[in-house]
């Protein structure tokens, strides 16, 4: 795989079930992306955008076809291994916000910096919840804090660490539109300042024109790809 290359998925499939109960959400996605890139997915409901993510975050395993991710080939690993290669690499934001209900916020974002070994887990982790405007939230239960709020917890805890890949699945879906704004200006600058690597699912083509590239999924396909500078000519 070319040094700048940092996901080369060829040929993945997932299934779900088995016999006539299977399902299959993927069915034969390839897709290289390159470091810094940071790309869109668009498509509707049920077309496997998460699916897509899950594999390629080694949330879960293809069912078959190649997954290089970092170096690793997240084909080849079992779940421990997986874990073991996110830890500090790879930053998720997922829809449900996956917090830690018996930690406060501020415990959520510094655990995480702990397992990769990162200095002063509780310094940064307060730092990071400052910067996503919840510096008054520090110490509150994820019951005490409400979804836009529990969003911005998520997504302080994916970045905390500058891993070099992050991966966020509708970041602002709960959010109103002016701490939307804010959260994903804080994730591009975050992007700009560490030169990561972002995967995006989105329904907000305003949020998706901002990234280099999109692309676009249906029945467990990608049917369209397109850089930057192909949307501008769409768009002029
Ligand atoms: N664990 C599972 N078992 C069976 N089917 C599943 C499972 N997870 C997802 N699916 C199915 O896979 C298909 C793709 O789901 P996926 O969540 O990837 O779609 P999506 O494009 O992200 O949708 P949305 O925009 O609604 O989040 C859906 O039909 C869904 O029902």
């Amino acid at each position: 795989m070319p040094a700048n290359i940092v996901i080369d998925a060829r040929d993945v499939t997932l299934r779900f079930g088995s016999g006539s109960a299977a399902v299959e959400v993927l069915r034969g996605v390839s897709l290289a992306v390159g470091a810094g890139e940071r790309l869109a997915i668009l498509g509707p409901s049920g077309s496997g955008k998460s699916s897509l993510m899950a594999v390629l975050a080694g949330l879960e395993k293809a069912s078959s076809g190649q997954v290089m991710v970092a170096g690793a080939d997240f084909s080849a690993l079992d779940e421990d291994g997986l874990a073991r290669a996110r830890r500090g690499r790879i930053g998720i934001v997922l829809q449900a916000f996956h917090l830690i209900p018996t930690m406060t916020a501020v415990e959520n974002v510094a655990v995480p910096l702990e397992l990769a070994g990162i200095a002063e887990p509780q310094a940064k982790a307060k730092a990071e919840l400052e910067a996503v405007g919840l510096g008054h939230r520090l110490d509150h239960y994820p019951t005490q804090l409400s979804g836009g709020e529990q969003q911005r917890v998520g997504l302080a805890r994916a970045i905390a660490a500058r891993p070099a890949l992050i991966f966020a699945d509708e970041p602002t879906g709960n959010l109103d539109e002016a701490t939307g704004e804010a959260v994903v200006a804080l994730l591009f600058y975050r992007l700009r300042e560490t030169g990561a690597t972002l995967v995006l699912i989105t329904h907000d083509a305003g949020l998706a024109a901002q990234c280099d590239r999109v692309i676009e999924m249906k029945d467990g396909h990608i049917i369209s790809d397109r850089r930057h500078a192909e949307l501008n000519a769409v768009a002029e």
